[in-house]
């Protein structure tokens, strides 16, 4: 064990610095409202460079590390559509700007990922893809998106207000916001970094993006929205309450939603959310409304989950294995007891050479202790937890991306997403638990390092409370080549070899589209060409003989459901029509749940249009009307208009005269 007093200076460590309270006081800056580009002049679709803006927004870009080919795993592409890869962005068929932009931040060829998003998107689908840690995901849907829309804006965008017009004042010149994507996403500081990359890839076009989060009062937000928005990068919680003021934002426009680190976003806490965010309010609900989900991880209960959100004909997109680590993160465990991993970690720190690190403990009163261990024992900590306001946030990742203090303890909250390209090594000072985050957690932390080409190291420590991880954690280790340490080997595998059983889809639809191609192997085969599809139409969606979708049988499952439990009778136009169902409740308040899971799969199905498998149209419940005996049900749609009986035509807003106890229901 190391001396105590050793000086960190002589370790090459900086000192530690103290956080200056003070400023968060009168520093009301927020990261949400950093600067974006504002079209004023230039050509067409193309505005006019802004040299200083421009030295703020890529100054930082890097390049990708020499070792992406550990990133070139076997990708999969299922579903319906054929995705012919691009290799080379030039041959992308991207919008210029977004081409330019590219450039600027750096990327010179895509990541598999992106050869196969690209294209997809371009050509209108829905996706779903999941793809190692710090392989470009975000790019992969981020600027596809941005060229779609690029030359569209002017026509399609939502309104906005001229913040450089001589007569400019905030307080009158006011627009609602009606963004065209909505990105989604679990914490605020992948708020920010998507906000970033979108200033990045916005620059010099009319697109104007805006990131809301909590812990930002809420009128910071507002005041952003009010002067128009095109891109919306937003937390659910956030989100939820913005949809819920209907002057300040509508999302009748949305082209796009994304939903970034899709299986966090599924699981049960966000479920509420999640169902608002994509059926909710005035969500535009029209076939031109694509969706995608994206992450590193993705199990098997949370695909079957997306499905219903998605539509009938989405594209998989699959590099790796859902869930794998790369090669380029090197992985070591090392057993250390429960109450010596304070000290371990001390004498870790002065023994490895000095660079970003991060470490992360399950619990916000450990990190707090960590900290002011490692504070007090002379290292340049920061820390970050849920429970630190948003300036103290910023404050700690400002501290650490600057180097001022490298080392970053946090809880989980910085476990996904954040990319930050030097740092060097990621530290499980208390590995996550099955119950919480599991493997899946461990493989998003560790990838905070080894990004995009670059190398990094992961240490963990593990001792007998971390027993129910050991099976995956070796799994892992075996996937990647790693060195599985003696007191893990009692987990290995009797074959020696990793075992995973959620890598198929098996209840899926099974038609397959290009499949198994490795990423620097030969070019799939495939006849789309994906060029110039920036401002083209869309192609004209082939509803004719296009598979059963998962809605449609989700759909009919809760009508079933319905018909099973209630006296039901259908008023209108028959299998096919374009109906109204009218169903008498006898059971009411047992009815609310089922009403609302059937809302949500009606929604999605009717956004699609879809099909049955004969090519009978499935009827579209562009109404239900449930008539209520002796009470009203508070159902959603309803909230979201206190005391109205409107209920959505699809398109517009229908209002419909029924007696006191009839409720209407879409
Ligand atoms: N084609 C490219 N060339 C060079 N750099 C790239 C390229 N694509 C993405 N990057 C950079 O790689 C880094 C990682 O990208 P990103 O954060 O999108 O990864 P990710 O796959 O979303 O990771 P995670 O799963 O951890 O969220 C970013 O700094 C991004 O700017």
């Amino acid at each position: 064990m190391s001396d105590m007093n050793t000086k960190p200076q002589e370790s090459a460590w900086t000192g530690p610095v103290k956080l200056d309270y003070e400023q968060y006081a009168t520093d009301s800056t927020w990261s949400s409202n950093a600067i974006t580009y504002t079209f004023t002049e230039g050509e067409g679709d193309v505005g006019v460079p802004n040299p200083q803006l421009e030295q703020l927004l890529f100054a930082n870009s890097g390049h990708a590390g020499d070792a992406l080919s550990a990133l070139e795993l076997e990708v999969s592409v299922e579903g319906p559509n054929k995705v012919a890869p691009v290799r080379n962005f030039d041959d992308a068929g991207l919008h210029p700007v977004v081409r330019e932009n590219l450039r600027l931040s750096g990327y010179n060829t895509p990541t598999a990922v992106q050869g196969y998003c690209i294209p997809a998107v371009l050509q209108g689908h829905d996706v779903m893809a999941v793809a190692p840690t710090g392989s470009g995901k975000t790019a992969a849907y981020l600027v596809p998106i941005a060229s779609k829309l690029m030359g569209k804006v002017a026509k399609i965008g939502g309104p906005k207000v001229d913040t450089t017009a001589p007569d400019y004042n905030p307080a009158l010149h006011r627009v609602r916001a009606e963004p065209l994507v909505v990105i989604v996403c679990p914490t605020r500081e992948l708020a920010q970094q998507i906000f970033d990359m979108s200033r990045k890839f916005c620059y010099r076009s009319k697109l104007r993006p805006v990131c809301t989060y909590g812990g930002v009062p809420v009128l910071e937000n507002i005041k952003q929205l009010e002067k128009g928005c095109d891109i919306l990068i937003a937390t659910p919680g956030r989100l939820c309450d913005l949809m819920d003021r209907p002057h300040v934002l509508s999302l009748n426009r949305v082209k796009f939603t994304v939903i970034d680190e899709a299986d966090e976003m599924l699981d049960s806490g966000w479920e509420t959310a999640l169902t608002k965010i994509m059926a909710g309010g005035d969500t535009n609900e029209d076939a031109d409304h694509v969706f995608m989900m994206f992450s590193a991880t993705f199990p098997k209960e949370a695909r079957s989950l997306a499905r219903q959100y998605m539509a009938s004909d989405y594209t998989r997109i699959r590099v790796g294995r859902a869930g794998s680590a790369h090669k380029n993160v090197k992985q070591v465990i090392n057993y250390v007891e429960e109450d010596l991993k304070k000290q371990a970690v001390h004498d870790l720190l002065y023994s490895m050479e000095p660079g970003l690190t991060i470490i992360f403990c399950n619990a916000v009163r450990g990190v707090e202790n960590l900290d002011d261990f490692l504070f007090n024992g002379g290292l340049p900590t920061t820390f970050m937890h849920s429970n630190r306001t948003q300036h103290e946030r910023d404050d700690a990742m400002r501290a650490f991306v600057s180097g001022k203090s490298p080392i970053l303890i946090t809880t989980a909250v910085a476990a996904r997403g954040i990319d930050i390209r030097n740092v060097a090594t990621v530290i499980n000072f208390d590995l996550p638990s099955v119950d919480h985050g599991g493997i899946d957690e461990y493989v998003h932390r560790c990838g905070r390092t080894g990004r995009i080409g670059w190398q990094g190291t992961a240490i963990s420590f593990f001792n007998d409370r971390n027993v129910d991880l050991g099976p995956r954690l070796v799994n892992l280790l075996l996937e990647t080549d790693q060195e599985v340490p003696d007191f893990l080997q009692q987990y290995k595998p009797e074959s020696g070899i990793a075992e995973f059983h959620d890598d198929t889809d098996e209840d899926e639809p099974a038609e397959a589209g290009d499949a198994g191609a490795a990423w620097g192997g030969p070019t799939a085969d495939g006849d789309e060409d994906a060029g110039n599809a920036w401002g083209a139409p869309a192609a004209a969606a082939d509803d004719e003989n296009k598979p059963r979708s998962r809605a449609v049988v989700n759909a009919e499952h809760w009508l079933s459901v319905l018909h099973g439990h209630l006296s039901c009778s259908e008023l209108a136009a028959g299998p096919g029509g374009d109906g109204i169902r009218s169903v008498e409740v006898d059971v009411v308040l047992a009815a609310k749940e089922w009403l609302a899971n059937l809302r949500s799969h009606l929604n999605t199905a009717n956004r699609k249009g879809r099909k049955y498998s004969d090519g009978s149209p499935f009827p579209r419940f562009q109404m239900l009307v449930v008539v209520v005996r002796n009470n009203l049900i508070p159902l959603s749609p309803a909230a979201a208009l206190p005391g109205s009986l409107h209920f959505r035509h699809r398109s517009n807003v229908q209002q419909l005269s029924l007696p006191q106890e009839t409720i209407a229901y879409t």
